[in-house]
């Protein structure tokens, strides 16, 4: 299963772009600025949340547009009707983005029933040095794309644990009701956010673990709890830090305080220590790791932007192994065609220019 038709309407600088007869790789080819991420963003938007730049969406509207834009898709599984799947904003709607599968609205989440899309952008890079804030939003998009119902206890827990701060902030000592009812809602959602992000963490391991660790670095993921992982428990924990906690104006314990912790394999150094390049390797060795786990008989996406031209020739040509292994669709960027040779005939390159995209031959 995979993509062949992809339309942009009004999306950034795509006033109208079609790409029409995808293949199994596709590389988009343009200079800087060209609209080339632009493309790979409106394809992560068939994906549950908030895409691959985090953008609001009135930012992803065209400027010189009525102000809403369309990307549209047919996925295509052999021997079966094509699938036309849609999402859309609209001016009159500002914040809510609807989506189409076959033409009747469908929930954002019901899109994972079709499709499982990873990607790896540069602004990722600094993913192992960044706050644990970024890497507990990591988790939870790698935790969605496996299991959609995982957004909603994220949302959850994050409304509760709000209510908790407003309450454990306010002048007046909070109501010893109201904080059961709210840490309550804590406990039965934030268990279920841990148990979802340590869930993806051992899956992923396992999954890193075969993989050689040549010549990508090999990271090892360990999933770091920022409190009791068991309803119970995070409930008593709650409860008992509440002077603390008062004091403090906060909350202290939870799953709002989880790490990812990654090093390299056979390295003690933390992941933010190794090099560069080091870092970059982890990231796709993550990478690839969960688009084969997100796959599950779905049509399996992988975006990588400008990732394949700085990677040195041996492991260019790896990555190119891995993912002919992988069965994914595959959308690459890069500035020229030569560093993709490799591909041969297997790939459609597309010609990306002010927002036009042409394919080559
Ligand atoms: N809402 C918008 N409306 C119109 N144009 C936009 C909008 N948002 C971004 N752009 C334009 O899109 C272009 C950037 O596109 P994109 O990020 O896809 O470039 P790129 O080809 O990936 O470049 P690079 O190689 O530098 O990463 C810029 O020219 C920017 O002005």
């Amino acid at each position: 299963m995979a993509l062949d038709r992809i339309s942009l309407s009004g999306f950034r600088n795509h006033r109208a772009t079609t790409l029409d007869g995808t293949a199994r790789f596709n590389l988009l080819v343009g200079e800087n600025g060209a609209g080339k991420t632009n493309v790979l963003e409106a394809i992560s938007l068939f994906a549950p949340g908030r895409g691959l730049r985090r953008a609001p969406l009135a930012e992803m509207a065209g400027s010189d547009g009525p102000g809403g834009f369309s990307v549209g898709a047919s996925l295509i599984a052999q021997g079966e009707e094509p699938v036309r799947l849609g999402t859309l904003a609209e001016a009159a709607r500002p914040g809510r983005r609807l989506v189409r599968v076959n033409g009747a609205e469908a929930s954002a989440v019901s899109l994972g029933e079709w499709l499982a899309i990873s990607w790896l952008t540069p602004a990722m890079d600094r993913l192992f040095a960044d706050s644990a804030g970024a890497r507990r939003r990591y988790m939870d998009r790698l935790t969605v794309a496996l299991d959609a119902s995982h957004a909603r206890n994220a949302a959850r827990y994050e409304n509760a644990l709000r209510e908790r701060n407003r309450l454990l902030s306010g002048d007046d000592a909070p109501d010893p009701t109201w904080l059961d009812g709210v840490e309550t809602q804590m406990a039965e959602h934030g268990a279920a956010l841990a148990s979802g992000r340590e869930r993806l963490v051992a899956a992923l391991q396992a999954e890193l673990a075969r993989l050689p660790s040549e010549p990508f670095a090999r990271p090892e993921l360990t999933y770091q709890p920022g409190g009791p992982t068991a309803p119970d428990a995070l409930r008593d924990a709650l409860r008992a830090g509440r002077p603390r906690e008062r004091a403090a104006g906060r909350t202290l314990t939870g799953p709002h305080r989880d790490e990812l912790a990654v090093r390299m394999a056979g390295k003690q150094q933390p992941a933010d220590r190794c090099s560069t390049g080091e870092q970059k390797a982890m990231l796709i060795a993550i990478t690839l790791a969960h688009a084969g786990l997100a796959a599950q008989g779905r049509a399996s996406l992988l975006l990588l932007d400008e990732v394949a031209a700085h990677l040195d020739p041996v492991r260019r040509e790896a990555l190119f192994e891995r993912l002919a292994d992988s069965g994914a669709q595959v959308w690459f960027t890069g500035t020229e065609s030569a560093p993709f040779a490799a591909l041969g005939a297997d790939a459609a390159v597309w010609h990306v220019t002010g927002g036009i995209v042409q394919r080559e031959g």
